[in-house]
C-alpha cells in the first residue's frame, strides 16, 4: 500500500470515485452528470435535477411526473415530529432544529433495507419531501404559530415559499427560488458530502446520513457563510466603508465571508448566476441597499486578493436573493440544506453501490509508556 503524505483538510486527496458532478476550478466550470450548471439553471427544475443527480439520467416525462407526484404526497410530517419541534427553544438556530428533526425521521422509519431499490427510492422521496416542511414548520413554531400545511396544488418550490410566508408566491419569485435550489444541489466532495459519505459507509440509515451532513453544512466556513455575508454587509453599512473594512480584515487576517474556495480559483459560476437572479428580483420587487455594497466589496476583494485566487463563491449573492424573497437570514443555510439533500442522497446511493467503511489513518504525535499518576499526586 502506498502511504501518502499528510495533507491538512485532505486537500487534493481523492476519497472516492464518482460520476455525479465535476468542477474545473481554474475555468469556473460546474457540471452535474456532465450537464453544465448554466444549462440546468436555465432549463431544468430542482426536482428534475435531483432525479438526474440521484439516478444518473434525466427522467422521461412519465418518470418525472411520477417522482413529483410521490414527493408532493409525502410532504406532511408526523404530528409527533411537529410536537417535538414545538419543544425546541425558539431562539435556537434553524439548522440545529433541522438536524434534530432529520435525525428524528429515523425513529419512525427505522427498518433498513439498503440493498433494496424500493427502500432507496422511498428514503429519497421522503427526505426530499419532508425536509422543506420541517424548515418551514420551525419558522412558524418559533413564533408560537402552528405550522402551515403543505399545499398540494403547488409545486416543490412554490409550496415551500407558501409554507414559509402563508401566501402563494409570485411565479417569478418561485421560479428564481427553484433555480437557487438547483444551483446548490451538489458540489463534488465538499465537507458536508464527505460527512454524509463517512456516515453512509457504516451502513447506517439515510436519516442519520442527512442529519450528519446538515450538522457539517452549518459551519461558517461551509454553508453557514451565506448568513454571515449578510451580517458582514450590515456591518459594512455603506459603499464608502467597503475598502477600509477590507483593509481591516486583511490586517487582522480574518476571512471575508462569501469569498474563497478550496476548488475555485476564479469566480464561482453559481455566484454569477445568483447575482443575475438578484438583479431580476430587484427589477420586479425593488432594490436592496446592500447590493451596491456587495458589488463594491466584490470589486475590492478581486483587486486585493484576486492574485491569490480568492473570488466570490456560491454563498456571496444567495443571501441577497433570499432577502428579496422575504426569507429571514437564519433560514439561508437551512435552504442550502434543502437543496444539498439531493447531492447527499446521490452520494449515499453511489457509496452503497460499492461500499467500504471510511477508516483513514493518522500520524500519532503523542507520547508512549507513560505511568498512570494517581489523582492525589497530580
Ligand atoms: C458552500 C461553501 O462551502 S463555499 C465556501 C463558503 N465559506 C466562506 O465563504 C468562508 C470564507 N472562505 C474561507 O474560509 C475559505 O476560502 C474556504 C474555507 C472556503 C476554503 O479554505 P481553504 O481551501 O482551506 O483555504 P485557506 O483557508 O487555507 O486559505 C488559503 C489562503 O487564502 C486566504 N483566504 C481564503 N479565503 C479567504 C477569505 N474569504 N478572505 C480572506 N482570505 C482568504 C487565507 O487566509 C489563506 O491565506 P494565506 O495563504 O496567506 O495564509
Ligand atoms: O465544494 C465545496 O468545498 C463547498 C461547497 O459545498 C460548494 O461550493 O457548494
Amino acid at each position: 500500500m502506498t502511504v501518502c503524505e499528510y495533507r491538512p483538510g485532505l486537500e487534493g486527496i481523492p476519497v472516492a470515485q464518482s460520476s455525479i458532478s465535476y468542477v474545473d476550478g481554474q475555468k469556473g466550470i460546474l457540471e452535474y452528470r456532465g450537464i453544465r450548471i448554466e444549462e440546468l439553471a436555465s432549463h431544468s427544475t430542482f426536482l428534475e435535477t435531483s432525479y438526474l443527480l440521484i439516478w444518473g439520467e434525466l427522467p422521461t416525462k412519465e418518470e418525472l411526473e411520477a417522482f413529483e407526484y410521490e414527493i408532493r404526497h409525502r410532504r406532511r410530517i408526523k404530528y409527533r415530529i411537529r410536537d417535538m419541534m414545538k419543544c425546541f427553544p425558539e431562539t435556537g438556530h434553524p439548522m440545529d432544529a433541522l438536524q434534530a428533526s432529520a435525525a428524528a425521521l429515523g425513529l419512525f422509519y427505522s427498518k433498513r433495507a439498503l440493498d433494496n431499490p424500493d427502500y432507496i427510492r422511498e428514503a429519497v422521496v421522503r427526505l426530499l419531501a419532508k425536509i422543506p416542511t420541517m424548515v418551514a414548520a420551525f419558522k412558524q413554531m418559533r413564533k408560537g404559530n402552528d405550522s402551515v400545511q403543505p399545499n398540494d396544488d403547488l409545486d416543490y418550490s412554490a409550496n415551500f415559499l407558501y409554507m414559509l410566508n402563508e401566501r402563494k408566491p409570485d411565479p417569478l419569485a418561485a421560479r428564481i427560488f427553484d433555480i437557487c435550489l438547483t444551483l446548490h444541489a451538489e458540489h463534488t466532495m465538499n465537507a458536508s458530502t464527505f460527512s454524509a459519505m463517512v456516515t453512509a459507509s457504516t451502513l447506517t440509515d439515510p436519516y442519520a446520513v442527512v442529519a450528519s451532513a446538515v450538522g457539517t453544512l452549518a459551519g461558517p466556513l461551509h454553508g453557514g457563510a451565506n448568513e454571515e455575508v449578510i451580517t458582514m454587509l450590515e456591518e459594512i453599512g455603506s459603499v464608502e466603508n467597503v475598502r477600509s473594512y477590507l483593509e481591516d480584515c486583511v490586517q487582522r487576517k480574518s476571512k471575508i465571508m462569501g469569498f474563497g474556495h478550496r476548488v475555485y480559483k476564479v469566480k464561482d459560476p453559481r455566484a454569477t448566476i445568483l447575482q443575475n437572479l438578484a438583479e431580476q428580483l430587484f427589477e420586479k420587487f425593488g432594490h436592496d441597499e446592500y447590493y451596491e455594497i456587495a458589488v463594491e466589496l466584490e470589486k475590492a476583494v478581486e483587486e486585493k486578493l484576486g492574485q491569490k485566487g480568492i473570488y466570490a463563491n456560491v454563498d456571496f449573492y444567495s443571501g441577497l436573493v433570499y432577502r428579496k424573497l422575504g426569507i429571514p437570514t437564519d433560514l439561508f443555510t437551512p435552504i442550502f440544506a434543502i437543496a444539498r439533500v439531493a447531492g447527499w442522497l446521490a452520494h449515499w446511493k453511489e457509496q452503497l453501490e460499492e461500499n467500504r467503511i471510511f477508516r483513514p489513518t493518522q500520524i500519532y504525535t503523542g507520547v508512549h509508556s507513560v505511568d498512570y499518576l494517581p489523582i492525589e499526586k497530580r
